[in-house]
This record gives structure tokens, C-alpha cells and sequence, in this order.
């Protein structure tokens, strides 16, 4: 499932028609009373482009013929992300908003041309990576602006350099992450960034967002792997990033890392890399409950031995895992739980890598020393490692049938982790009301751990963007005061409101200050990050939308 996929393919993750099993189907039914009808999708409506010809020819002067694009499918094609409502908007349900052109730079260099260029034609941009954002951080929001262009990075996709004797590798911000495999391989490296959208995200856009891969535990989050970073801003470039470490004031490259493209464009990144694992280990184990679970991950968090993989679902989440699976294997496996007291089944999927299999089982024993947990062997943490990509696929065949089906993401330290997570199923429940609500924890620290919730629902025909709307609103105002408002998704434009609540008042004067420097006449991003809290020097005011 490492295809590289189109990026600019929207309204779906995969071109193909996804597949539920008549058994999921007749669950689906049974359990939230999901119909199978469906209505047919309609294509958006793209109005006329709003770029003027000074400013087009301006724009061509930079990037060369053919690398401004005006017609409709490029547009459409780089118009909006890939949550939930998006790919409703691109069936046709609610308001899409399509930038006016797509612009291609071919270099570092050529994209501070376009920035400065946009400034001085009063052009919106919106940086454009993969594409993936689930937050609204690509939407082609044009704040005051005459017109708003997406600036897609694809071009810029090279490995620029590899220094194998500080593990480091320098590569440009349109890399797709399994392209960076590919390049980092013939080196026998990897980044070990292994995000659920890894078939279309980039490098650049892992860094904007601060990403979090599924073995998070074993090779950190996107903004541990950063060692350096070259920005590409209208106020000129600016390099960050020389040293391993440094006492040289703030770690201002940590401002760039995760400024979702509103204080400037990336265009290289230089991570540490590791030796690619020669070995990897998968297994599945079943704890009796989501608080023992709770607290074995917290346990191997905090006495350092947390596999590379780790990944424990709730009851709800393991029910629907095994109920869409169906099959005499589950049925066994239910007995088999059965027999050994696991009344309340929380799956937990280990995975070790090493370089060789003494390592691995070194990892092993050190992270399994201690707890008793139901061993369901390799073949079930196979499986997970198999499908790791398939949740996108089903979103598809699920929204195929007439779902409702969405993710959302936050974190909070141990002590308050379930009265958030009770605060979030609550809220969710409430607002679907039929409806299953499942989490799991997948990125775990000493001090806390991230919660994922995936909800599905019979969707609203009459109002299908505005039923996600009221449940989102719900679940984020639960969030707030509780957890932070995004472990990994980040801000973009649906969280921007929030913000305030999570960094004060002054983080976003902080911010806005940046920005005022950087973007002086705030062409970058209308809408996002910053967005939510009072006008501020420098800062566009919430786009139209
Ligand atoms: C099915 C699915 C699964 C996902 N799973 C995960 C997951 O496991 N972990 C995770 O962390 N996220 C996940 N995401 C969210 C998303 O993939 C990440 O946010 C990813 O980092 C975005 O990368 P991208 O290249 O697609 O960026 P885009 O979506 O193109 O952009 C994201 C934001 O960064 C800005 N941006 C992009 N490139 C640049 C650049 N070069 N310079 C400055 N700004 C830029 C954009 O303007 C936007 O605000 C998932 C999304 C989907 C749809």
C-alpha cells in the first residue's frame, strides 16, 4: 500500500471504489442504523479565476510557461484538503472554495520570487504539500486579498544531501514521504516518519504541522527529526539550523517548525536519519480494559521502554475492529479472550525495530518485563502493520454507503486523560446521537499521551457538512481547558478559533509580531493558525470561506 497516489486527486484518498464486506454492512445497520443509500455526487461549482493578467504575468515571469495553472482541474485539484467535509465539498455538499490559479516554483530561489510577487500584486498564497491537512490548512482562502493562488511544492522534490556520518539528510519540501524512503534507502537510511497519510504527504508539510508518525515512540515526532530549515518568506530567505544543539538564544527554527505556512514557505528541511531496521517485530496483545491499558502505557512511557510501535484501542475500538473482521478466526478469537477473563478486550499493537533480530528481542523483553498481557501473537500485529494504511481506504467505502465518518485528535497529561476523553466520547455522542464514538492512544510520552477518536454515524442528508460541523464544534469545546486542541493535526483555519485559549492572548501577539516581519502585507495563508483572535498588525482577518 506504498503507491504513490495522485496528489492532486481530491474527494477521495484512492481512485478506486472502496469495498465493505456484506457482514460490516449488515453491522453498520444494526448499529447505527446506516441505510446503504447513497446520493449521487455532484461536481463543485469553480467560478471564473480572479487573477488579474499583470499579476499572472508577473507570476510567469518567475516560475516559466506552463507552471502557472489557470484551468479547472488543476484548480479543483489543489482546492481544499482531505477531512471529512472536504471530500463532502468535492461531492458536490456545501461551498468549496478553489484558488484562482496553482503555481509550481522549480527552486528554493523561485519561490521567494513568487512570495515577493503576490506581495507586491496583492495575491494570496497557500502553501500546498500533499495536500492532507484535515484541519481546513490548505483551504484557498483569500483574506482581503484580490486573489489567492496554491503554491504547490511537487517540484520540489529532491534529496538535496546526505551526511552519513552525523545521520543527517537534507531533503526539499515537496518530497513525498514514501519518495523520501525511496531516496533515504539508497543509503541505507530512513526518517522512520510513518504518518497514517504517508502514501501523499510531504516533507514540507510534516514540518508545517508538526506530524506525528505511527512509530512516534521509537523515532520521534516530525519536529524531534528537524535539525534545520531554509524559509522562503516575502521579506527574503532565512536559514536556521547549524548545530546539533545550541544555547544561541530561542530555538527559533521551533517557530518555523509547525508555522502551517503562515510565516513563510519551506523548501528544504535537513532531518536526522537512522539506519534502516533490518528487523521489525508486530504483535498483538489483549489488556482487560481501557484503564489497566491506560496504565501500562504509561508505565512503559515512563520507565523508557516504550516499543517503536505502540498502539492501544479502547473497548469500543476493538469491537468494531473485530466486528468488521468478522470471520471464524474472530469468532475463535472472542472465545479465546473469553477463556482467559478478557471480558473488556483493549487491543495493543507493539512493534520493535532493530538491526537485527538479538536487538529486537532485547526491545521486546525489556518493554514486555513485568506486565501480564493475553499474547495474541505476530499474525494479529502483522495484520495491523498490513492495513496500517487502509483507514483512509475504508473512509472512502464508508462515505460510499452514506457515513458520517470522522477522525479528531488531542493530548493531556496522564492525570487528566480521562476526564478528557470522557469529555470528547460525551460531547460527540451527544451531538450524532446514534453513533459509535472509538480512541485509541498511539503517541505516548512520560508525562501524558495522545487521545484519536474516530466517530461514525448515519449521515444527515439534509445537512451532512453542517451534522460534522456541530459535532466538531462540540468535540473542540470540550477539548478546550482540558487537552490541547491538536496532538498532530494542527491548527489550519478549524482550529485557528480556539487557539487564544490554548497560547494566551500574547502567544498569538507573538505570532502576529513574526508574522509582521516575515509577511509584512499578510499574503500568506489568509485564515489559518492565527486567525481566530482580534485584527492584529500584519495578520489578514478569517478569509471568507
Ligand atoms: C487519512 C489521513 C491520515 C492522516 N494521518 C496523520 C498521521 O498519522 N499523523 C499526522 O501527523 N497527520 C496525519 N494526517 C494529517 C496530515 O497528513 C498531516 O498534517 C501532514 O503533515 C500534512 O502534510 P501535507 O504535505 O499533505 O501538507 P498539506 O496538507 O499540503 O499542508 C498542511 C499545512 O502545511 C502548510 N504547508 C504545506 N507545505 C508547506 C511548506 N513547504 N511550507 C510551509 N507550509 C506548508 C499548508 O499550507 C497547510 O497549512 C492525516 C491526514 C489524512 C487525510
Amino acid at each position: 500500500m506504498t503507491e504513490r497516489i495522485d496528489h492532486t486527486l481530491r474527494g477521495r484518498w484512492t481512485p478506486e471504489a472502496g469495498h465493505l464486506p456484506p457482514h460490516a454492512l449488515k453491522w453498520l445497520r444494526q448499529r447505527i442504523g446506516l441505510t446503504g443509500a447513497t446520493t449521487a455526487a455532484r461536481p463543485p461549482a469553480v467560478p471564473a479565476s480572479a487573477l488579474d493578467d499583470d499579476a499572472r504575468a508577473a507570476l510567469n515571469d518567475v516560475v516559466g510557461p506552463g507552471f502557472v495553472r489557470v484551468d479547472r482541474d488543476s484548480r479543483l485539484g489543489r482546492a481544499g484538503g482531505l477531512s471529512y467535509v472536504d471530500l463532502l465539498r468535492h461531492r458536490g455538499e456545501g461551498a468549496l472554495a478553489v484558488p484562482d490559479a496553482v503555481v509550481l516554483p522549480g527552486t528554493p530561489e523561485q519561490v521567494v520570487d513568487v512570495l515577493r510577487a503576490c506581495a507586491e500584486h496583492d495575491v494570496a498564497v497557500v502553501p500546498f504539500g500533499g495536500g492532507t491537512s484535515v484541519v481546513g490548512g490548505v483551504e484557498a482562502l483569500r483574506g482581503d486579498k484580490a486573489a489567492v493562488v496554491a503554491l504547490d511544492l511537487g517540484r520540489l522534490d529532491r534529496l538535496v544531501d546526505v551526511d552519513p556520518v552525523s545521520r543527517l539528510a537534507v531533503l526539499q519540501a515537496g518530497v513525498t514521504a514514501p519518495r523520501a524512503d525511496r531516496l533515504l534507502a539508497a543509503h541505507g537510511l530512513t526518517t522512520g516518519h510513518v504518518p497514517q497519510s504517508y502514501e501523499r504527504a510531504t516533507i514540507g508539510g510534516f514540518a508545517a504541522t508538526r506530524s506525528a508518525g505511527q512509530a512516534s515512540s521509537g523515532y520521534g515526532r516530525f519536529e524531534d527529526l528537524v535539525q534545520g530549515v531554509r524559509l522562503a518568506t516575502p521579506a527574503g530567505e532565512w536559514r536556521l539550523g547549524g548545530a546539533p544543539a545550541s544555547a544561541a538564544g530561542p530555538d527559533l527554527k521551533q517557530l518555523v517548525v509547525g508555522s502551517e505556512g503562515v510565516l513563510g514557505v519551506i523548501t528544504e528541511v535537513a532531518l536526522r536519519v537512522r539506519p534502516r531496521p533490518a528487523v521489525e517485530r508486530y504483535e498483538g496483545f489483549a489488556v482487560d480494559g481501557w484503564e489497566r491499558g491506560q496504565r501500562v502505557v504509561r508505565a512503559l512511557a515512563q520507565d523508557g521502554v516504550l516499543a517503536d510501535v505502540t498502539r492501544l484501542s479502547d473497548v469500543d475500538e476493538t469491537g468494531v475492529t473485530l466486528a468488521l473482521a468478522g470471520g471464524w478466526k474472530t469468532t475463535a478469537l472472542k472465545a479465546y479472550l473469553r477463556a482467559r477473563g478478557v471480558g473488556r478486550p483493549c487491543l495493543l499493537v507493539l512493534g520493535w525495530h532493530g538491526r537485527d533480530r538479538a536487538e529486537v528481542a532485547r526491545k521486546r523483553r525489556d518493554t514486555l518485563r513485568g506486565h501480564r498481557l493475553v499474547s495474541l501473537g505476530t499474525p494479529l500485529g502483522e495484520a495491523w502493520r498490513h492495513g496500517r494504511f487502509n483507514g483512509p481506504r475504508q473512509r472512502d467505502a464508508l462515505m460510499d454507503v452514506g457515513a458520517c465518518v470522522e477522525t479528531l485528535e488531542t493530548a493531556a497529561h496522564w492525570a487528566a486523560l480521562d476526564e478528557l476523553r470522557d469529555a470528547v466520547r460525551g460531547a460527540l455522542l451527544d451531538a450524532l446521537g446514534d453513533c459509535v464514538v472509538m480512541c485509541h492512544i498511539s503517541h505516548a510520552y512520560e508525562t501524558g499521551a495522545s487521545l484519536y477518536f474516530t466517530a461514525i454515524a448515519a449521515r444527515d442528508a439534509a445537512d451532512p457538512v453542517g451534522q460534522w460541523q456541530v459535532a466538531k464544534a462540540a468535540a473542540s469545546e470540550a477539548i478546550a481547558g482540558l487537552g490541547t486542541i491538536s496532538h498532530h493535526h494542527a491548527v489550519g483555519a478549524d482550529h485557528a478559533p480556539y487557539l487564544e485559549a490554548e497560547v494566551g492572548a500574547l502567544g498569538l501577539d507573538v505570532l502576529a509580531a513574526a508574522k509582521g516581519v516575515l509577511d509584512p502585507t499578510g499574503v500568506l495563508n489568509p485564515g489559518k493558525l492565527i486567525a481566530g483572535g482580534p485584527a492584529r498588525p500584519g495578520v489578514a482577518s478569517t478569509g471568507d470561506r
